[in-house]
C-alpha cells in the first residue's frame, strides 16, 4: 500500500483515460504498484461510463482523445460538483493547455513524455488532497458568514488570523478557501501592507501541504549574484567559500508553498530561470550536473500591476501567464474602513500579548481619529501607529499623539493650519497633505524627549525588539540604549530593563 496515502482505509480509487494503450498501461502498472485501484478508459466516453457508474479519488486524464477533449472530462467533475480530483496531461510546450485546465479547476496538469516519478508525487497529492473531507469538517466562521468548508484547524485558523468581516475581505477569504486544494500558482495583489503574506499563509494553511513547510522569499531583498544559489542551491566548492552542499528555496519548501514575494522585484535574468524551474518541476543546484525534482506550490505576490511591468519590458510575459493562474486581489484598507474596529482590537491584542502587557482600551475618539486618517500604508501603517501609542501610553487608555510628526493623524485634505506648506514625506506616496511649521517648543527637554522616544521605538520595533541590534543601529552601546529605555519608560516585550532580562541578553 502506498505510504501517500495513509489515511485512508480503502485503496485509492483511480481512473486512467489514455488512447495510447501501452501508456495506459504503463500508467496502470505504475499505479497498481502504488497500492491503487486503477480503472482505465481509452475516450471521453468511456471515461464518461466510468463516472457514471462510480465514484473516484482522482482522475489522470489525457488532453487529447479520439472523441473529444480531456477538458470535457474535467468539465463534467466540475458542472456536477464532484469530489474527483483531475490531473490532465498536456503536450510538452502546450503552457496554454495546462493552464487553462487549472483555471477550470484542474488540481494539476503533467506534461507529456510523463516522468513516471512525477506522475506517482501528482497522483499522490491529488489523492492525499481527496482524503481530507474524510477527517472531521468544521466550517470557519468569520463575521457570521460562512466560508467554503475547511477541513483543517491550521486554515481555520490562518483564515481568521487575515482579520476583517467586510464584504471584500469575506471574498477574499472564501476565494483562498476555494483555491487552496490544488496546485495552481497563486498570485496575490495589492498595496504594500494589505496583507498580502498573510493571504499567502493561508493559502497554505488551508491546501493539503499544510504539514509541508512554507518558505517565503523576498525576492527584492536578495542581491543579483546570489539569487541562483539561494534559489536552486549550490553544491560544496561551487563558489569560492561553499565548502558544504547547500539547499536552495525550491527544496526547502519540497512537499509545501514556495511563497515569492515582491516577485516583481525579480530580475529579468532570474525570471527566465525561475520560468524553467516552473516548467520543468526541477531546478538543479550550482555546480551539480543533476536536476533535483521539486514538489512545490508556488504563490506570489506583488504591489505592481506586472501587466503594466509586462510591457515595459521588465518582467517576462510568459512568466506572469504561468504565475497568475489564480489572482487574488487584497483590497487596500480604505475600501473596507469597516473592519478597522476588528482590526485596531486585533491588533492591540496582538501587541499587548508580545510586550506581556494587558490589552489597552482604544476611545471611540481614537477610532474615529483613525477612521479618518488615509493609512495609506495600509494595515501595516494601522499596526505601527498602533505599536508607537502602546510603546508611549502610560495609562490604560491608548492616546495617539496627534501632534506627533510619525504619527501623522490629519485627515487627508484638512485646510492647513497656516498658510505655509511643508513639504511632501519622501516615503508616502500620498499627495502632500499641507501640514503647519514646526513651531519652536515651549519645552525643550520634554520635545527633546519625544523625539528620542520616538526614534528608539521605531529601532526596537524594526529590530524585533532586540535591544542589542537596536543600539547598533543607533551608534549606541547597549548599556546605554538600556539606560536611555528606563528613562523614557518605554515599554518593551522581556520587561524590566534594569533587571537586564531583556530577549537580547
Ligand atoms: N487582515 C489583517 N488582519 C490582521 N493583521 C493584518 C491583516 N493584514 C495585514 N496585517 C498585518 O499587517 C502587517 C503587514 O501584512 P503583510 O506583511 O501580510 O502585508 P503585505 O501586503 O505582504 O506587505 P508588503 O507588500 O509590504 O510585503 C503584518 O504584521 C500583518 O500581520
Amino acid at each position: 500500500m502506498s505510504s501517500s496515502n495513509p489515511s485512508a482505509q480503502r485503496p485509492a480509487q483511480i481512473l486512467v483515460v489514455d488512447d495510447e494503450p501501452d501508456l495506459r498501461t504503463l500508467y496502470e502498472l505504475t499505479l497498481l504498484r502504488e497500492g491503487y485501484r486503477v480503472e482505465a478508459a481509452g475516450s471521453v466516453s468511456e471515461a464518461r461510463e466510468h463516472l457514471d457508474a462510480g465514484r473516484f479519488d482522482a482522475v489522470i486524464t489525457d488532453m487529447r482523445l479520439p472523441d473529444g477533449l480531456g477538458m470535457e472530462i474535467l468539465q463534467r467533475i466540475q458542472q456536477e460538483q464532484r469530489s474527483e480530483r483531475c490531473v490532465v496531461m498536456t503536450a510538452y510546450g502546450s503552457a496554454e493547455n495546462a493552464v487553462e485546465a487549472l483555471k477550470a479547476g484542474a488540481f494539476d496538469y503533467l506534461t507529456k513524455p510523463v516522468d513516471l516519478k512525477q506522475f506517482r508525487t501528482v497522483v499522490a497529492s491529488a489523492v492525499q488532497a481527496q482524503a481530507a473531507p474524510a477527517r472531521p469538517v468544521r466550517q470557519a466562521e468569520d463575521s457570521g458568514s460562512k466560508l467554503t468548508a475547511i477541513t483543517s484547524n491550521a486554515g481555520i485558523a490562518a483564515l481568521e488570523r487575515l482579520v476583517g468581516g467586510s464584504e471584500p475581505m469575506r471574498l477574499v477569504k472564501s476565494r483562498i478557501a476555494k483555491v487552496a486544494r490544488g496546485m495552481a500558482p497563486v498570485l496575490v495583489r495589492g498595496e504594500s501592507g494589505t496583507g498580502k503574506e498573510l493571504a499567502a499563509r493561508a493559502v497554505h494553511a488551508c491546501s493539503q501541504r499544510s504539514d509541508g513547510p512554507f518558505v517565503a522569499v523576498n525576492c527584492g531583498a536578495i542581491p543579483e549574484n546570489l539569487l541562483e544559489a539561494e534559489f536552486f542551491g549550490a553544491r560544496k566548492g561551487s563558489y569560492t567559500g561553499s565548502s558544504q552542499d547547500r539547499d536552495g528555496y525550491f527544496q526547502a519548501a519540497r512537499g509545501g508553498t514556495l511563497f515569492l514575494d515582491e516577485i516583481g522585484d525579480l530580475p529579468l535574468a532570474m525570471q527566465s530561470k525561475l520560468l524553467r524551474a516552473i516548467q520543468e518541476r526541477s531546478v538543479r543546484p550550482i555546480g551539480s550536473t543533476q536536476e533535483d525534482a521539486v514538489d512545490v506550490r508556488i504563490v506570489s505576490a506583488t504591489h505592481k500591476d506586472l501587466q503594466a511591468e509586462v510591457q515595459a519590458g521588465r518582467f517576462r510575459q510568459d512568466l506572469f501567464y504561468r504565475l497568475n493562474v489564480i489572482e487574488i486581489a487584497v483590497p487596500a484598507l480604505r475600501e473596507r474602513r469597516e473592519d478597522l474596529p476588528a482590526l485596531c482590537e486585533a491588533l492591540l491584542a496582538r501587541i499587548a500579548r508580545d510586550a506581556g502587557m494587558p490589552i489597552p482600551a482604544l476611545s471611540a475618539e481614537v477610532l474615529q481619529r483613525l477612521s479618518q486618517h488615509p493609512l495609506h500604508g495600509n494595515v501595516r501603517e494601522l499596526e505601527n501607529l498602533l505599536h508607537r501609542a502602546v510603546a508611549l501610553s502610560d495609562g490604560d487608555v491608548l492616546h495617539i499623539d496627534v501632534s506627533s510628526p510619525a504619527a501623522q493623524l490629519e485627515p487627508a485634505g484638512a485646510p492647513p493650519a497656516t498658510a505655509t506648506q511643508a513639504p511632501a514625506e519622501p516615503q508616502q506616496p500620498a499627495p502632500p497633505a499641507a501640514r503647519p511649521a514646526a513651531a519652536v517648543p515651549s519645552d525643550l527637554q520634554s520635545y527633546l524627549d519625544q523625539q528620542e522616544r520616538e526614534i528608539l521605538v521605531r529601532a526596537l520595533q524594526e529590530s524585533g525588539f532586540n535591544r542589542t541590534a537596536a543600539a547598533a543601529r543607533l551608534g549606541l552601546s547597549l548599556r546605554q540604549i538600556r539606560y536611555r529605555i528606563a528613562r523614557l519608560g518605554i515599554a518593551t516585550p522581556g520587561g524590566d530593563d534594569s533587571h537586564g532580562n531583556g530577549p537580547d541578553d
